[in-house]
């Protein structure tokens, strides 16, 4: 049997006392709780979950998340594209053959996740026996992910999500598509363009889906000074799968797909 043992902290003639590290707390400051009794015994108001400290949290858990589950991926190409085509659409078939063939290359295929052309990416990489990897998005209209996603997160935000399709894949394929398509096409092309990334080649497949595009870069982007003639190279035109993929093989045998930070070099006046 143990002897119970006088409270340290009461004393006839002093008041109740605390000290936790270098706090000490006296008579109506002395907490009688602990902090895993805090913790796990109180609810409390819960509108600090939509504070913006708690969603830096959230952030870093999206960075974390990712990093953690692509760290080990391999070798892969995001392709982005439609999220609106049908099986009945002729780019669902190329997006799919387009899956197919970079695993045949050795690639791992990764796309946004959703339906049309980033599930048909999917499906031909699964059905080759390939890794198929799905980066969702959250949103308003919940999709979830593909059926054809063999890895995949769904992530609340965007920015995280496209550091992910940057960082760790080889380069780009760009099929036709909307907004959400060009938001990814710029992204990639100004990190190039700004020495973000190197040696990270962007196909455009399509080519009458996307001349008008070209057409409009070489004409008045171009001529008003908005981009460099050297820009229009970053982009890379095709209908041909088997081209697509020289090209990706030509520019990582080119160098490494490094991200950098250095800032870039200033230019001489032209
Ligand atoms: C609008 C529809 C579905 C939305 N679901 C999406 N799921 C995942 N990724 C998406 C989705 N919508 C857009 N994206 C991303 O943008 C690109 C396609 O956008 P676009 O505007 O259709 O060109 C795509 O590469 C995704 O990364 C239909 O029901």
């Amino acid at each position: 049997m143990y002897e119970q043992q006088p409270d340290p902290s009461v004393h006839p003639d002093r008041p109740p006392q605390k000290r936790r590290g270098r706090i000490l707390m006296r008579r109506a400051q002395v907490q009688t709780s602990t902090t895993d009794q805090r913790l796990l015994d109180s609810r409390g108001p819960a509108d600090w979950v939509h504070t913006d400290p708690w969603r830096v949290l959230r952030i870093q858990s999206e960075f974390i998340e990712g990093f953690g589950m692509l760290a080990e991926l391999g070798p892969a190409i995001s392709v982005f594209g439609s999220a609106r085509i049908g099986k009945d659409d002729p780019t669902y078939a190329v997006a799919e053959q387009l899956g197919r063939a970079l695993v045949g290359a050795g690639y791992a295929v990764v796309t946004g996740g959703g339906p049309g052309t980033m599930e048909a990416a999917n499906k031909g990489a699964s059905e080759a026996g390939g890794v198929s990897v799905g980066l969702g998005i959250e949103l308003p209209f919940e999709q979830g992910l593909n059926p054809w996603v063999d890895i995949g997160i769904n992530f609340r935000y965007f920015f995280a999500r496209k550091t992910m399709f940057v960082k760790y894949a080889q380069g780009f394929v760009v099929l036709p598509g909307g907004f959400g398509t060009f938001d990814e096409l710029f992204e990639a092309l100004t990190l190039v363009q700004t020495r973000k990334v190197t040696s990270f080649p962007i196909v455009l497949m399509g080519t009458a889906y996307w001349s008008g595009l070209i057409d409009w870069l070489r004409g008045p982007v171009l001529a008003e000074g908005k981009i460099k003639e050297t820009d229009l190279e970053l982009l890379q035109l095709t209908d041909d799968i088997d081209e697509a993929i020289a090209i990706i093989k030509a520019s990582e045998a080119g160098a490494g797909g490094t991200i950098v930070d250095e800032p870039v070099p200033e230019e001489p006046p032209e």
